[in-house]
C-alpha cells in the first residue's frame, strides 16, 4: 500500500498550524464557509499561510461562497488547493485557476461516485464526507463506510469522524489517497491538539505501510 497523506483541516491559528506540521500533515485546510465556527479571516488566513514550512500544502474550503470573495481570498493568501463543499457546479469550481478538491455528501442515499467523477472532470480528487447536501461538514461523523465506493480515475480522500483510534480502519477499508480530519484532533471547537494530531499521522502513516 502506498504512503497514505493526512490532511488537517479548520486550522485556525498560526501556532496550530507549525503544530500540524510538525506532526508531519502534508495539508492544512482553512475554512472560509459561513457560519463555520472554525472560519478564518482572509488576515487570519494569510499568517497561518506564512506559519507553514514549504511542502505542506495549503488548502481553502468553500461552500458556496461567491466567486468574489474567493477570488479576494486568492489575492491576498498564497493557496495551493481550492475545496468546494457545497453545490458549487463544476463550471464554477474550474473558474479560479487552481487544481480543486470537491466534496461527495455520502449522507445522501444511492451516491455514486462515477457520476461525481463525470460531473467534475477537472477536479483533482474527491473528499467523502459524511454531510448531506448543503449541510455543513466538520461535524465529527462518520458515514456509513458500508456505502460501496466504486473506483474512479482520480484519488478520494476519506473524511468525516475520522480519529487517531479509527483512521486505520479507514484505511483498510477504502485505501484511500489521503485521509482528512477537524473534530477528532480538536482539544476544544477549532482549537487542534498537537498530541491528537501526532497520532492521528502517525496511525495513518503506519497503517499506509502495512
Ligand atoms: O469544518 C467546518 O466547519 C466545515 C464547515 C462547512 C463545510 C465543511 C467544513 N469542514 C469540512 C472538512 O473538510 C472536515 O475536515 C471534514 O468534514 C471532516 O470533519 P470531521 O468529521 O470533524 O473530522
Amino acid at each position: 500500500m502506498n504512503r497514505v497523506r493526512t490532511k488537517i483541516c479548520g486550522v485556525t491559528s498560526p501556532a496550530d498550524a507549525r503544530a500540524a506540521a510538525a506532526a508531519g500533515a502534508d495539508a492544512v485546510g482553512l475554512v472560509f464557509a459561513e457560519r463555520s465556527t472554525r472560519r478564518v479571516t482572509t488576515e487570519c488566513a494569510a499568517e497561518i499561510a506564512a506559519a507553514l514550512p514549504p511542502f505542506v500544502s495549503r488548502v481553502a474550503l468553500f461552500m458556496d461562497n461567491d466567486a468574489r470573495e474567493i477570488a479576494d481570498v486568492l489575492d491576498a493568501v498564497p493557496l495551493d488547493f481550492l475545496q468546494f463543499h457545497g453545490a458549487e457546479p463544476a463550471s464554477f469550481c474550474n473558474g479560479f485557476d487552481r487544481p480543486y478538491i470537491k466534496a461527495v455528501p455520502m449522507g445522501e442515499p444511492g451516491v455514486r461516485l462515477t457520476d461525481w467523477a463525470e460531473r467534475y472532470p477537472r477536479a483533482s480528487a474527491f473528499l467523502l464526507d459524511a454531510n448531506r447536501v448543503g449541510e455543513a461538514g466538520g461535524q465529527g461523523q462518520a458515514f456509513d463506510w458500508r456505502i460501496a465506493v466504486e473506483a474512479i480515475d482520480r484519488p478520494i480522500v476519506i473524511a468525516g469522524g475520522l480519529d487517531p483510534d479509527n483512521v486505520g480502519a479507514a484505511i483498510a477499508r477504502f485505501s484511500p489517497y489521503a485521509v482528512d480530519v477537524s473534530s477528532g484532533v480538536e482539544s476544544a471547537p477549532g482549537r487542534k491538539c498537537s498530541e491528537r494530531m501526532r497520532a492521528f499521522v502517525n496511525a495513518a502513516t503506519e497503517m499506509g505501510k502495512a
